[in-house]
């Protein structure tokens, strides 16, 4: 069942029927999906936008009617904070020491920076724009061997972690540890078989997905291929949680879509603007209650951005000089950090034999 539900989504000719896919972006009474409450109480870590969300209240989440824990929440991010992810994702996750589809090839010679030779006008940097595929971050995916091992670990990006963590934590999950991500990069012809993510030594701890860019068709089986799938659309900023028993289920992604959502471009001076203490006597600022965050409502000559972005990426972020290149990309493409936990609870490494 997996398997011909992927291959009617794949079809090019004649263009599948997607009127039965769901779409949580507006299809949020629908029968296939219960409303899920969020743990406000969580929002003063992220009232000054931290790593790019909105504050708590405006988020929506949802659970799949059959298939129990996985948890759907659609775009909770600012549009600043896409174009932060973003820019990790295709500048800093692509650098040594973490492995790239393209160390196979001999494709980057020692020291040279993926990003940057990408964005050299010549032959070679555009079609190795083309190439880049998967990234690994932490415990580094094996895709031979499918196992994860002391061997082939690096450095986890502490923002990602704090981000899944901080999540984690909203959506009521037990504290979570981020160890390894697969940042996936697709085009608009790419398409992801159907699996299910079973490397983890630790298969209770939900799995966290992240998407930014062209929307995907998203499908969820059950825990045998034998199951009919749910369809859903992925748009840029959505996130969904794999928890519960949809840890194990299978999935895959057999079409790339272009629906015309840049929800990352509507970034101006107020994008990400979330201040924790956006008025003191000092400043003269025109503020709005946002729930439990307020948002700044008055240009200042300075913005203020969320503390936990370098200057230097939001410099990328908000200059179109630097952004362009960024927003290009996205037209084609789309960007998946898919970021689990390998060790079980109160575990510091893996085992020898594993
Ligand atoms: O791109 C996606 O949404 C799914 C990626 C995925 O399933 C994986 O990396 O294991
Ligand atoms: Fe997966």
């Amino acid at each position: 069942m997996f398997k011909h539900d992927f291959k009617f989504y794949k079809r090019r000719r004649p263009p599948p029927d997607l009127s039965g896919v769901l779409d949580l972006s507006k299809d949020f009474c629908s029968s296939a999906v219960i409303a899920r409450r969020i743990n406000q109480t969580c929002d003063d870590m992220i009232r000054d936008g931290h790593w790019g969300l909105k504050p708590v209240d405006e988020w929506r989440m949802y659970e799949l009617t059959d298939r129990q824990g996985l948890l759907f929440i659609p775009n909770p991010f600012t549009a600043l904070g896409q174009r932060y992810w973003v820019c990790r994702c295709l500048k800093d996750f692509t650098c040594k020491p973490q492995k790239l589809n393209l160390d196979a090839h001999g494709d980057l010679q020692d020291g040279q920076k993926w990003w940057d030779t990408c964005m050299k006008d010549t032959e070679r940097g555009k079609s190795l724009l083309q190439k880049l595929r998967w990234v690994t971050l932490g415990y580094h995916h094996n895709w031979d061997t499918k196992l994860y091992s002391e061997d082939s670990r690096g450095p986890f990006p502490e923002d990602l972690a704090v981000l899944c963590q901080y999540i984690a934590r909203v959506v009521g999950l037990n504290d979570f540890s981020a160890e390894a991500a697969i940042v996936n990069y697709y085009h608009m012809d790419s398409t992801l078989a159907g699996h299910t993510d079973h490397s983890e030594l630790n298969k209770e701890a939900p799995l966290f997905s992240f998407s930014f860019g062209q929307s995907a068709l998203f499908l969820l089986g059950g825990l045998s291929v034998d199951e009919k799938p749910a369809a859903m659309f992925i748009h840029s900023g959505d996130i969904i949680i794999m928890s519960g028993v949809s840890r194990l289920c299978y999935h895959g992604i057999p079409r790339i879509l272009s629906m015309d959502k840049t929800p990352w471009n509507a970034v101006d001076s107020r994008a990400g603007c979330i201040q924790r203490e956006c008025c003191d006597d000092s400043v003269v600022c025109d503020t709005e209650d946002y729930g439990s965050a307020r948002r700044c409502r008055k240009e200042t000559n300075s913005t203020f951005y969320p503390s936990c972005f370098s200057s230097e990426i939001i410099h990328s972020c908000t200059e179109s000089y630097f952004w362009e290149p960024f927003g290009n990309y996205l037209r084609t493409s789309r960007i998946n950090m898919n970021v689990r936990q390998v060790l079980q609870p109160a575990m510091k490494s893996l085992p020898q034999q594993l």
